[in-house]
């Protein structure tokens, strides 16, 4: 089957630092994937090229087959890949609910502005995005702060807030930046449960970079391991446990031992 995502020898400097030094590897449909590695190890600098941000040094970014690495983060989420939770835009004047409406403008055929100016076309795709923002908020479980301005949210809600507004434009591939930062245990399997639902109720392919490993086991269909830039480690979560390389690049670093 065509990998809904292929990173090819994706390499980025950054003047003499190599943040990625030819990284390749490819994601499944319906697939949960991780990127794990010490700090600094360059997994949110290739995060950023999958979804846009950056643009490699050399080497590219496919999603189904087409070349979406260069292109505007704009560009890559219309076509169905984004990225949530770091450099998300949040409008902290408007409600939960105002927010993932909005939101909703990035996949209209009626432009963001013609949603301020109330356009004919904007009205007419109104109803739907309501709709849609209603289903999401249920989803995620935020009907009690559907009415919250956002600016009141902490930031565990800002958080599921930016996931809410990741979920409006019904992406094909979910790119998570550490959603289980600053969670609790409970949480973080709350958290768990959802991502695993947007695979299994979304058909959503889901890559996530993240620090809490044991979390990472649990969710993962595969992991991929970086360190220096480098993709040192690519398998299923017992074969990334079981990996010297691995295990060697974390006892070296401050992040402890691949503790499970
Ligand atoms: N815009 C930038 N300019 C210069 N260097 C950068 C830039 N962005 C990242 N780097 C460097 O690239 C390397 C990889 O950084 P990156 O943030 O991708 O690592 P990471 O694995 O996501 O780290 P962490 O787990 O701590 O978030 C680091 O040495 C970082 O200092």
């Amino acid at each position: 089957m065509t990998p809904v995502l292929e990173v090819r020898e994706v390499t980025k400097r950054y003047g003499g630092l190599v943040a990625n030094n030819a990284v390749s590897f490819s994601v499944a449909e319906r697939e949960i994937l991780s990127v794990i590695g010490p700090n600094g190890a360059g997994k949110s600098t290739l995060f950023k090229q999958i979804a846009g941000f950056v643009a490699p040094s050399s080497g590219e970014v496919l999603f189904r087959g087409q070349l979406i690495s260069g292109m505007s983060p704009h560009k890559v989420a219309r076509l169905g890949v984004v990225r949530t939770f770091q450099e998300t835009t949040i409008f902290r004047s408007m409600t939960v609910r105002e927010n993932v409406i909005v939101s909703h403008h990035l996949r209209s055929r009626a432009s963001l502005l013609g949603y301020f100016f109330g356009s004919r076309l904007a009205r007419s795709d109104e109803e739907e995005f309501a709709r849609s923002a209603d289903e999401i908020i249920d989803f995620l479980g935020l009907q009690a702060i559907r009415n919250e301005l956002a600016s009141n949210l902490p930031q565990g809600h800002l958080r599921a807030l930016g996931m809410a507004i990741g979920l409006a434009t019904s992406p094909a591939v979910i790119l998570l930046d550490e959603p289980f930062a600053g969670m609790n245990h409970e949480e973080t399997m709350r958290m768990v449960a959802l991502v695993r639902r947007l695979r299994d109720e979304r058909g959503m392919t889901v890559l996530l970079v993240e620090h809490d490993i044991p979390a990472v086991m649990k969710i993962s269909d595969r992991i991929v391991c970086i360190n220096f830039g480098e993709k040192i480690a690519e398998g299923t979560p017992a074969e990334i446990q079981a990996d010297p390389h691995v295990i060697e690049a974390y006892l070296g670093s401050e992040d402890a031992a691949i503790g499970m």
